[in-house]
């Protein structure tokens, strides 16, 4: 197997259709044939894309993050005399909440829960009514968090773009055809340059058991190397591309909203709120190490992959029930869908993506247009 055909075949960018089955054009949109329409309990949240719909290249912006302004102690979420609780799922990695509504939270709530998701990397919220509000609540909603992120193959409800959608057909057959396992891992879409930081993801219908999602801590997976290690990788970046998945979607649905880039991210990156490392790298999205020959650039990629994906001694697996609303930080971890169902029941989530800051290696580098230095240029 050649060097680049080990990196970056991850089910997320390459198999859309065996994943989400066929799309059909009705009404002037490409969206999910009728028939599976009736079988879809928020039919708003139903994947669909326009040709006509482009957008120009993302622009710079100073991120502050609002985990930045929340207060520890966390008086709104968790008051002394309220009745929210919180459950760690693992000893370090994601809590459970109840008795918190996401809805309700004003702007200093949103800042501790975005505190909280920073702190914890995976937060599950039980019995929200956010799909019930509907997709432009949601919009309105995550823009506390940072700029929305349009996602340039993805669907989307028509009144929403910015929202994605996660669907999977009620008729993909002989899923596992060409591949033992559809794992995907990966953060999102960290090929820009300044990829997603909160994030709010909800499986809004899905099977009665099966399709969960699969989280691994990335900061842990950082504390888990030696010293050395530590060392070496602080000083690498690497390339994180869009073209795989553009390309798919080109051939698949004939979709690209805007043109696929690369950028070039540190290795390890630094957290602007907590101040933690965590190894910025994903199976998805990362191609190669700059300034490394590639054998020894796929080495190092692949033992990090292989880290993040099958250590399970730092993921957990989130099981979805009707209004599970899941916010992860997305420069501390990886995800990744499972799809091991094979019955008839669909699968409808959607995402918030709220952009943060351009990663850093080293604080002192944030919201520096030019944070990179060392790295530009070398693509
Ligand atoms: O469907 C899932 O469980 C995860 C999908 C995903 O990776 C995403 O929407 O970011
Ligand atoms: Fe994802």
């Amino acid at each position: 197997m050649s060097v680049s055909a080990q990196l970056g075949t991850s089910a997320y960018t390459n198999s859309f259709k065996k994943i989400s089955g066929p799309v059909v054009e009705r009404d002037g949109l490409i969206q999910v044939p009728e028939q599976d329409v009736s079988k879809i309990k928020y039919i708003e949240y139903l994947p669909t894309w326009t040709k006509e719909e482009k957008y120009i290249p993302l622009k710079f912006f100073k991120h502050v993050d609002p985990g930045s302004r929340a207060d520890p102690e966390f008086g709104l979420l968790f008051p002394k005399s309220g009745s929210s609780i919180r459950k760690p799922i693992t000893p370090k990695f994601g809590t459970t909440v109840e008795n918190v509504q996401l809805s309700q939270l004003d702007a200093k709530g949103k800042d501790e829960l975005a505190l909280l998701v920073a702190q914890r990397g995976v937060v599950v919220f039980k019995n929200q009514d956010l799909a019930e509000k509907g997709p432009r609540f949601a919009v309105e909603y995550g823009k506390h968090f940072g700029p929305l992120h349009i996602h340039p193959t993805s669907g989307a409800p028509p009144n929403a773009p910015e929202l994605h959608t996660v669907y999977r057909t009620p008729k993909v057959e002989n899923l596992f055809e060409h591949s033992v396992n559809l794992l995907g891992w990966h953060s999102d879409v960290t090929y820009e340059m300044q990829p997603a930081g909160t994030t709010f993801f909800s499986v809004i219908q899905g099977p009665e058991a099966g399709g969960d999602t699969l989280f691994a801590n990335t900061a842990e997976a950082y504390e888990r190397l030696s010293p050395a290690w530590q060392e070496f990788l602080g000083g690498l970046s690497a390339v994180h591309s869009a073209i795989q998945q553009a390309s798919a979607s080109k051939n698949e649905i004939g979709i690209v909203k805007r043109d696929a880039v690369e950028n070039i991210h540190p290795i390890i990156r630094t957290h602007p709120v907590t101040g933690k490392k965590s190894i910025f790298v994903n199976s998805g999205f990362t191609r190669s190490i700059v300034g490394l020959k590639s054998e020894e650039s796929a080495t190092i990629l692949n033992f990090l992959f292989d880290l993040i994906g099958n250590s399970h001694d730092l993921q957990l697996r989130v099981k979805w029930e009707p209004n599970t609303v899941v916010i992860w930080d997305n420069r501390v971890t990886n995800h990744t869908a499972i799809f091991d169902w094979d019955s008839s029941e669909p699968r409808l989530a959607f995402r918030i993506t709220p952009q943060a800051e351009r990663p850093v290696n080293n604080l002192v580098d944030l919201n520096k247009e030019d944070t990179n230095k060392v790295y530009k240029g070398q693509l």
